[in-house]
């Protein structure tokens, strides 16, 4: 079986690369870093250090890599005779991957080959269905009919926390023991890729919004309030007490959401929250702010992790006072190597809290929750 993999970095070597080799795949990644891809092709291996106690070291093997720069031909090649396909390149990467994925399925389709599985594993909502427009998007409406009857493009939710790599190592990777890698099976084509640590659900919108909606708003706060306090990591943030009450607070208000919307069980999902507060405090995990929170002009889109559920709760009449903190410490990031954050800062200089979340969001200046996050900037900057 062979798996094409695009995005050799932290998590597709750290998680999801990794679970494909274990399912017995040959991993072919595809990625842009040349050191990378050649490191990968020299050695076929590399390792994997769980963050707890035990310290452990996984094994990951048979991978080879390609240059999607260099080698785009070979890339497309692969892609005509793989089972199973897989990205995690970021959000905003998927429309330069498109392309050169259209001329492997392209490639794969004159060949007569048989259904296959595109799996976008990106921090977002439908991030596969995102992948499925871009990709048609670059094919005649033939073609289009082809693929919607044999590539499948499932949405999935991925939840692992790889961390910004410390290791001397340029392939080995240290991630946090936990993993979830959820898939909706109603956008399968033909079987269902065979990956083990799967879990396959029939609509995704519960557990993709539950992850999001608390894990990475979750982390997306701490990062933000940390960042304005002067703290260095994510562990450093939740460790002081108005950074975790305001967690809390977030997570309250994002779990009434969860429970009202998707009918989760409100204490299943307290247990959710409590270990997911467990993984942030990993005390062997060194999580720098600056990757929690990077690209926040991403972060503070409409429908993503903090305006996502603000808005969601203001429509069924629930004030969402500790997400406009969260929100107001976003606008806060400045990130002089974060090329979104000075984008951001510039936005902001230009046209004030209620322009930038117009220009960012579509937030009309006149939405309730604008006036809020304006009084907690005002707030943050008078450091209450
Ligand atoms: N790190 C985590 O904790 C984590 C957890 C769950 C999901 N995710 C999601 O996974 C995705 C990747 O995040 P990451 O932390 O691994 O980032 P990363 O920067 O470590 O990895 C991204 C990789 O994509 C490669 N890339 C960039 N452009 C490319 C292109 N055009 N073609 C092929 N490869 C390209 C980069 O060179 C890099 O190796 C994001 O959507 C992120 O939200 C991350
Ligand atoms: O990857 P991003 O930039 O969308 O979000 C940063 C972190 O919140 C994220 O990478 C988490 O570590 C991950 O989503 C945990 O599963």
């Amino acid at each position: 079986m062979l798996a094409v993999h695009f995005g050799a970095g932290n998590i597709g070597r750290g998680f999801v690369g990794a679970l494909l080799s274990h399912s017995g795949y040959e991993v072919c990644f595809v990625d842009i870093q040349a050191s990378l891809v050649e490191a990968i092709r020299e050695r076929r291996a590399f390792t994997i250090h769980l963050l707890g106690d035990e310290g452990k070291r996984i094994d990951v093997n048979n991978v080879t890599a390609l240059n999607s720069g260099t080698e785009p031909e070979r890339v497309i090649e692969t892609i005509a005779g793989a089972d199973v396909v897989t990205t995690a390149v970021g959000p905003t990467v998927l429309k330069s991957v498109a392309p050169l994925l259209a001329d492997g399925l392209r490639r794969r389709l004159e060949k007569g080959g048989g259904p296959l599985n595109v799996i976008a594993c990106e921090n977002m909502l439908g991030g596969s269905s995102l992948l499925k427009r871009l990709v048609t998007g670059e094919m005649t409406e033939e073609e289009c009919r082809e693929v919607d009857s044999l590539i499948g493009f499932p949405d999935a939710a991925v939840d692992r926390i790889v961390p910004e790599q410390r290791e001397t190592d340029l392939l080995a990777v240290e991630v946090e023991p936990f993993y979830e890698w959820v898939v909706d099976l109603r956008g399968v084509k033909g079987n269902l890729p065979s990956i083990q640590g799967v879990t396959y659900v029939e609509g995704l919108a519960p557990y993709i919004e539950r992850k999001l909606f608390t894990v990475n708003t979750g982390h997306a706060v701490c990062a933000y309030l940390g960042h304005h306090l002067g703290y260095g990591t994510v562990q450093e943030a939740i460790a002081d007490p108005s950074v975790s009450e305001t967690l809390r607070g977030v997570w309250e208000e994002t779990g009434e959401l969860l429970v009202r919307k998707h009918g989760f069980d409100p204490r299943d999902h307290r247990k959710y929250v409590g270990e997911i507060r467990h993984r942030f405090q990993n005390p062997h995990l060194t999580d720098p702010v600056t990757r929690v929170g990077r690209s926040p002009i991403r972060k503070l889109g409409r429908e993503e992790r903090l305006l996502g559920p603000a808005l969601q709760l203001m429509d069924r009449g629930i004030q969402p006072d500790h997400l406009a903190v969260g929100i107001a410490a976003a606008l806060r990031f400045e990130n002089p190597a974060d090329p979104e954050a000075v984008e951001l800062q510039r936005i902001l200089q230009g046209e004030g809290v209620a322009g930038a979340l117009d220009t960012i969001a579509g937030l009309s200046p006149e939405h309730p929750l604008v006036r809020r996050v304006w009084e907690r900037y005002q707030k943050l900057g008078q450091g209450v």
